[in-house]
């Protein structure tokens, strides 16, 4: 993990070796602190340089292991050797130092650093801050404003700005652990003292106290309700008021409060699920490393509206040469100085010449017969499409590649028009396609995996974030966000206002409410394609009741506002008014509300309150019902593909960690008894129906004493100000599980880890007592959740691994608590988070069940025996029949990082595609058992344990 070289006769270098980022495992650690120990008491050895292996110096902290208690010496011991010795030690950087490398490389007396490596602090975009003194030691080297930003950004910065800050001693465009090499020797012999970073005292500014606030506000706009850029800022203040050994301290204490906050497995999940994305599967077995994509050094971009425009930026700034095609001259001209704008806009930005010499401009197909893939931006019109496709099947070379960048069309009916159709794929891009990172490359059941290979890998080039989905209506991202609409406005028809949705809403965590973004993204492309598909106008039987289609709720409210001319900020009205057509500031509009009380009276509705939390449940809770179904459909492969997809196309909170994870959060149980609840009370709407495996699980579920009991503690603790209901926007230790009470009362176990936004802790022994049996009772008082969704969920889902140890146990007397894998136990004093041994029932328990819908008949047979994770690997190739979303399409519903960097180009004009797709770090010593029972020992060796 690391290798300890003398060279140079007199310098020790010690290289980390723990590939691909050198990350601080364990194992690097102990590692370090032996090379360290080595050199320090070899006479021979005058100085230290310390690099990582493959040109990277290190990544930061082992991000996996922070899933588990923490094993092997604890950093920042190591790194205090480090200093403290009385040898010259030079960090050599290649590559990156991030978080804990970037710590490690301020604890080392000097800093080389290669002049393409990049530094940084992005602990706080995992939701921690960097604990292992870097809030203490970066403010003593470069002063507060600039650690501050550096910090609570997570930005990784240039060696060339680390050298203007004061970070690095030196830049160099050769090998830096050469170059560190010659600088350790010319550095034996002067004074260490002044190198010693923690000695510095920091350069406080005088006003001090302005400055924080003002960071304050500013991550409070940024990031609302993200608890980890706040702490930061408090660490940062200890830098500057406090003693480097005190604010050592307050920086470990407010990494206990972070490390296992639900917004960090929030957040530390999405760094992974990012990553697990690309690695994208097919039922067929095909797969990222399988199948290797095609280069792609020439495309073509048919249609110059919003998308296509979007599209072609994309695909020239990273130097493939794009003919774009429109089918009148205006709009070529139009287009073609639309695409000139944007590159040398984006150039501009990022210091580089526009690569406008990739561009070719034309109205004819026939210029196409040579490019390597084409991707269709045309009008989201299926009849269009196929005469576009068919064209191309005749003038393209046989090879090129037929991608579709529809929102939802079947992109089989596209392949089967064409000679190719192993060669066609959907492309969804997301509007601006030029800022929207997130591509849903969509598997026609005949796409070859060359195909998706390449199209996975054309996106990444492009600096996307790829996603493999099934063929169906809406794929995934539009698939789902048809319920959540309508929940919204179903919620307006039963009481609620657009402002009050859109607060509680943002309150969640989302940039902009659903209405708002509605209004953003324009009202009428949503009303033309409701029009175009018979739900709305003048097609509809006049004996249709008005609320209902096809004998489902239907809310014809967002017709009503559209006919009233009202297409949101464009026309300055929508669900909002605003003081001009353009202008972003919505107002309450009291004719919206005279609006819905009229429909409300006509159709009899009486208004009620309806509670924030309701809103939440309804709209959340419907969006990841859909994401099991197309889960079960096989439209997706797992759950982290899903959240992708909400988080870089939906603006979904990235400290709630996308739809599926923020329900895991929730604890799927508490999901499926309020999507029931919620279902009882609107039999017409089928998308509240939690989905049939779960619904099945729930009703064959035993109800057992022990939950019996759970509950009426949990009921006795109502009503005490230290204990709050659990809105399912915070989270303790029992919901990372999934694993709730019913009655859903966080704290009475006192543990739990909402702490930084609850009350302070209560002892639990302060709680009205409740019997608790001591000794562990027999196995069938458990309820049996093998078919339950919570279940399944976990299985299909690895990634959600038990919660780590939870804190604070000599508040917790109770034994046995927990329900289904898990439970609590107190064994000599200590708290232990114990694995239940196998249940072993008379019943056999029903195996989670497999919908044999999803595979492939010829394949049914063999695959029917799969656990659920196998089966649910690749996206399944067929069209499913669930109701078009592809009306959804205008609204990138929640638009945060759209907004953040979207551009001031107009979007207004569209050529041809009117759809425009909217766009204590833990204490370290581990449990020691003095006598448990032999089986308790067994089962807690390989167990999560807590002190
Ligand atoms: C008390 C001390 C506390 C310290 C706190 C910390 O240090 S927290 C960690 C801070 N570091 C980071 O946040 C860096 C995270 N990593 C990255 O930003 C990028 O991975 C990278 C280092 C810039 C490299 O990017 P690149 O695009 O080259 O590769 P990938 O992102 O695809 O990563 C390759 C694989 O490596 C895994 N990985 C990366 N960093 C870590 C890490 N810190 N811990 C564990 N694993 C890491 C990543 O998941 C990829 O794995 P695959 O299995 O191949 O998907």
């Amino acid at each position: 993990m690391a290798r300890y070289e003398l060279v140079k006769r007199s310098v020790a270098l010690i290289t980390l070796t723990n590939p691909p980022v050198n990350a601080l495992s364990s194992p690097v650690r102990h590692a370090i602190a032996n090379s360290m120990e080595r050199a320090l008491s070899d006479p021979k050895v005058r100085a230290v340089v310390i690099c990582g292996e493959n040109g990277r110096f290190c990544g930061g902290a082992d991000i996996r292991e922070f899933a588990g208690p923490l094993r092997g010496p604890p950093l920042i011991p190591v790194l205090e050797a480090i200093e403290a010795g009385d040898k010259p030690v030079v960090a050599a950087i290649e590559g990156m130092a991030l978080g804990g490398g970037f710590e490690l490389a301020l604890f080392c007396h000097y800093r080389i650093a290669q002049s393409k490596a990049r530094l940084g602090l992005p602990e706080v975009t995992l939701g921690i801050l960097p604990a292992a003194g870097g809030t203490q030691r970066l403010p003593r080297l470069i002063g507060i404003p600039a650690a501050l930003e550096m910090i609570t950004t997570g930005r990784h910065i240039s060696a060339q700005e680390a050298l203007k800050l004061g970070i690095v001693d030196q830049v160099t465009d050769q090998n830096a652990c050469e170059t560190a090499l010659e600088f350790a020797l010319k550095a034996v012999g002067k004074p260490l003292s002044p190198r010693r970073v923690s000695t510095l005292t920091t350069p406080c500014p005088p006003d001090l106290d302005a400055l924080l606030e003002a960071a304050t506000m500013q991550v409070k706009k940024k990031t609302p309700g993200v608890m980890a850029p706040l702490a930061c800022i408090q660490a940062v203040r200890a830098a500057a008021t406090m003693p480097y050994s005190k604010g050592m301290k307050q920086e470990s204490e407010l990494m206990a409060t972070l490390f296992n906050s639900g917004q960090a497995r929030a957040l530390q999940y999405c760094f992974f699920a990012q990553r697990t994305a690309g690695k994208w599967t097919l039922p067929s077995g095909a797969q990222w490393n399988n199948s290797k994509p095609r280069e792609i050094r020439s495309a073509a971009v048919i249609g110059l509206g919003t998308m296509g425009r979007g599209i072609v930026v994309s695909l020239a700034r990273v130097g493939i040469s794009v003919i774009a095609v429109e089918s009148e001259k205006k709009l070529l001209e139009n287009g073609r100085q639309m695409v000139i704008g944007m590159l040398e806009r984006d150039a501009k930005r990022r210091g580089v010449s526009a690569s406008l010499n990739l561009l070719k401009f034309t109205l004819s197909l026939q210029d196409l017969k040579d490019v390597d893939l084409v991707i269709e931006a045309v009008f989201e019109d299926m009849a269009l499409k196929k005469r576009v496709f068919q064209e191309l099947s005749k003038v393209c070379r046989p090879g090129t590649l037929l991608c579709t960048n529809t929102s939802g069309l079947d992109v089989d009916a596209l392949a089967g028009v064409t000679d190719r159709p192993h060669l066609v794929a959907g492309m969804h891009f997301f509007s601006p396609a030029h800022v929207m990172k997130l591509l849903e490359v969509v598997c026609g059941p005949r796409s070859s995996s060359e195909t998706i290979a390449t199209a996975m890998s054309l996106g990444k080039k492009m600096g996307k974030v790829s996603v493999a989905v099934g063929n169906c209506p809406g794929f995934v991202g539009n698939r789902m966000l048809k319920p959540y609409l309508d929940q919204a406005t179903f919620l307006l028809e039963e009481g609620a206002t657009p402002e009050q949705i859109d607060k509680a809403l943002e309150d969640f965590g989302f940039a902009m409410g659903v209405f708002r973004m509605s209004d953003l993204a324009g009202l009428d492309v949503g009303w033309r394609v409701r029009k175009e598909s018979g739900l709305t106008g003048p097609d509809v039987d006049p004996k249709n009741p008005p609320r209902k289609r096809q004998g489902r709720r239907y809310c014809p409210i967002p017709d009503m506002v559209c006919e009233q001319g009202r297409f949101g900020q464009k026309t300055g009205r929508g669900w909002y008014k605003y003081d001009k057509p353009g202008d972003t500031n919505a107002k309450p509009d009291p004719l919206i509300q005279n609006l819905l009380e009229t429909y409300r009276s006509r159709y009899g509705i009486q208004p009620r309150n309806i509670s924030d939390q309701e809103i939440i449940e309804r709209c959340l809770f419907v969006l990841a019902n859909e994401g099991f179904r197309i889960l079960e459909d096989g439209m997706a492969a797992r759950p982290e593909d899903i959240d992708v997809i909400y988080l870089f196309g939906y603006a979904f909170p990235r400290h709630r960690g996308g739809p599926m994870f923020y329900a895991s959060m929730v604890g799927l149980e508490r999901v499926l008894e309020r999507l029931e609840h919620y279902h009882q009370a609107h039999p017409d709407v089928p998308h509240l129906e939690p989905i049939t495996m779960a619904y099945t699980g729930a009703q064959k579920a035993l109800k057992s004493d022990k939950l019996d009991e759970a509950q009426a503690l949990a009921k006795s603790c109502a009503g005490r100000p230290d204990f709050l209901p659990c809105d399912g926007l915070s989270i303790c230790a029992t919901h990372s599980h999934g694993k709730c009470f019913k009655l859903h009362w966080c704290c009475h176990l006192g543990w739990c880890h909402c702490k930084y936004v609850y009350q302070p802790m209560t002892n639990v022994a302060q709680l009205p007592s409740t019997p608790v049996p001591a000794a562990p009772s027999d196995c069938t008082d458990t309820i049996d959740l093998s078919i339950s969704l919570t279940e399944r969920f976990l299985r299909i889902s690895p990634c959600f691994l038990p919660p780590p140890c939870p804190e604070s146990p000599k508040y917790c007397n109770i034994a046995e608590l927990f329900i289904d894998d898990y439970i609590v136990k107190r064994i000599n004093g200590k708290m232990c988070y114990v694995q239940r041994p196998p249940i072993h029932t008379e019943a056999p328990s029903t195996p989670p069940q497999i919908n044999p819908a999803s595979l492939t008949p010829q394949k049914q047979h063999t695959e029917d025996k799969q656990t659920v994770e196998e089966t649910v690997k690749g996206p399944k190739m067929g069209h499913c029949s669930s109701p078009s979303s592809s009306e959804d399409s205008g609204i990138n519903a929640l638009g945060g990082h759209y907004l953040e960097s979207c551009e001031e180009e107009s979007e207004d004009e569209l050529s041809t595609d009117g759809h425009s797709s909217p766009g204590s770090l833990w204490d370290q010593d581990e449990c020691t058992l003095l006598s448990p029972s032999k089986s308790i020992v067994e089962i807690i060796e390989n167990i999560e344990t807590t002190v």
